[in-house]
Order: structure tokens, then sequence, then C-alpha cells
């Protein structure tokens, strides 16, 4: 088996200036090169803040005795352009993504190749696009390529999202982070999204974990289900072995989320999903 790309090990994470509970508690998780897991879990269990430590963002708490590397090392052990190297192996598509809401899609998008490209290159990328197919065919694959040239404030919130995808796309990362991308998607969208991702991911042997409110489309599509509750992990399982009572309880105390699998739904979800 080959060494993990992420070994946390009881990782405790407090948001800067937070003064209560912290938001990831004693996390124990490993994650394999080429490995696709879906991070569900009811609002504020510490998805974002997990994604966002996975991105090397937010820096452990190290008085606790846990332990985190990424890429073999410990990124808050190394100094800030060895971080700096480590962070362009991996990608973080947030929920909204930041694109300057004057540019270009196109320049947006093309944004994700500023790490190889020369300063120069990058300046002229700014006036003309430089790689204007490569863009092109990044949002092509989200159903997007008729706004190469649309101004980011002109697109709709799901295309913004897309548009942020596109980026991952361009990028040479072997760790897709993305944080629920499928929240402004209708459901046509959200397959052809989760499906383009995945496929991405397989291709370039990345490991892609990907954070989900619909926990139906999660275990329809990931092989690996980590559930998380009130900042610890609730159970990290084969999707085969995720029942309806553990998302009953996942979700105990909190709106159920919109499209949860009946049991019937469910069933017959985990059946195919255990065939594919
Ligand atoms: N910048 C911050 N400063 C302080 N606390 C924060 C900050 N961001 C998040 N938190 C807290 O950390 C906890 C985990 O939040 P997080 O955003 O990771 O949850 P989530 O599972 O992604 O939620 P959602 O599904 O609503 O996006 C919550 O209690 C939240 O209030």
């Amino acid at each position: 088996m080959s060494a993990p790309l992420y070994l946390l090990e009881r990782l405790t994470v407090r948001h800067a200036g937070a003064a209560s509970a912290p938001a990831l508690h004693a996390i124990d998780l490993a994650i394999a090169p080429g490995e696709q897991l879906a991070l569900i879990g009811p609002s504020g269990a510490g998805k974002t803040t997990l994604l966002a430590t996975l991105a090397c963002n937010h820096q452990p708490q190290s008085d606790d005795g846990g332990r985190y590397t990424a890429f073999g090392a410990d990124p808050w052990a190394l100094d800030n352009a060895a971080r700096h190297r480590l962070r362009a192996r991996l990608f973080l598509a947030p929920q909204t993504p930041p694109l300057p809401p004057r540019q270009r899609v196109v320049t947006a998008v093309l944004a994700a190749r500023l790490p190889h490209w020369s300063l120069w290159r990058a300046l002229r990328s700014l006036v003309k696009p430089v790689e204007p197919e490569a863009a092109y065919r990044a949002l092509a694959r989200f159903n997007l390529g008729d706004k190469l040239y649309s101004r980011v404030d002109r697109l709709s919130g799901g295309e913004r999202q897309r548009c942020g995808l596109a980026r991952l796309m361009l990028s040479d990362a072997q760790a897709l982070l993305v944080d629920e991308p499928l929240s402004a998607l209708d459901p046509a969208l959200s397959q052809l999204t989760l499906s383009t991702l995945q496929q991405e991911a397989r291709e370039r042997n990345a490991a892609l974990v990907c954070s989900l409110h619909q926990v139906e489309l999660a275990l329809a599509n990931f092989p690996r289900i980590v559930a998380l509750k009130q900042g610890s992990i609730a159970f990290d399982l084969p999707r085969e072995q995720v029942t309806e009572a553990m998302i009953a309880e996942l979700y105990l105390g909190e709106q159920p989320p919109a499209n949860a699998p009946s049991l019937h739904e469910s069933a017959e979800k985990l059946a195919i999903g255990a065939c594919l």
C-alpha cells in the first residue's frame, strides 16, 4: 500500500481568536493518493475547517500531541518557501471561489497556471490571455465554454462555482479539496460536476476530498464516507457500511438535509453503489 498523502493523528484545530471549543477535535484520518472521499455532516460540523486544514491554511494546535503530515512532511515545520511549494501540490476550491469580479472568465481560470508561469508570462496574460484554449477546455467540461469571455460579475452563482472548479482543472494538484461544489447547482449539473471532478481525479491519480450536504449524492458517488459532527469524526466507512440509522444519528437535532435518502432509496442506492 502506498504511503498516505495525508496523515492526521489526534489533530485539533482552533480558529484564531475563537475562545470556544476547537473546530476540529482529535481527528484521525489517513488519505491515500488517488482516494476519493466525501465529507458529510451537519452545518458547523467542521467540514470547511478540515478542508482548509488539508490545504495547510490552518495551523493545527501543537500542544495536544497531535500529528499532521501532508505529502510526507509537517507543513508547519517547513520554512515559508517550502510550505509554498507544498501548497502548489494541492488545490482548495472554496464554496464561493474568490474570483475578481471585473475580470474575464478566461483570465480568472488561467490564474490557476500562475505558479507555473514566469512573471513576464503572467503579466502578458493579463493583457491578452496566453492559453485561452486550455481555459475553454476546462470550462467546457462544466458546460460553461460559452462564458469564456464573459465578465465574472455577470455570472450566476452556479456559473461562478463551476468557473472556480474549471480553475482546478488547470492546476497540477495531487490533492483536490472541494468545498460544497453543488450548493448552487441543479440536479443535472450536480451530477455532471461530480462526474467531471471524479474523472479528473482518477486521470491524475489525485486524492479527491469533497464536502457535500447532499447525502444521497455522497453515498451514490463516493466509495468512502467521512462523517463529521461537532468537530469530531462520527464515522469513516466504505459507503456500503453506512446505514440509514447512522445518517439519522448524524443529523439528529438538525434540520434533515433537503435530499436525505429515505430508507428505501438509501438501500437501493447502496446496493447500486456496491455493484459499481
Ligand atoms: N473564521 C472562524 N472563526 C471562528 N470560528 C469559526 C470560523 N470559521 C468557522 N468557525 C467555527 O468552526 C466550526 C466549524 O465550522 P465549519 O465552517 O468548518 O463547519 P462546516 O461543517 O463546514 O459548516 P457548513 O456546512 O455550514 O459550511 C463552527 O462552530 C464555526 O462556527
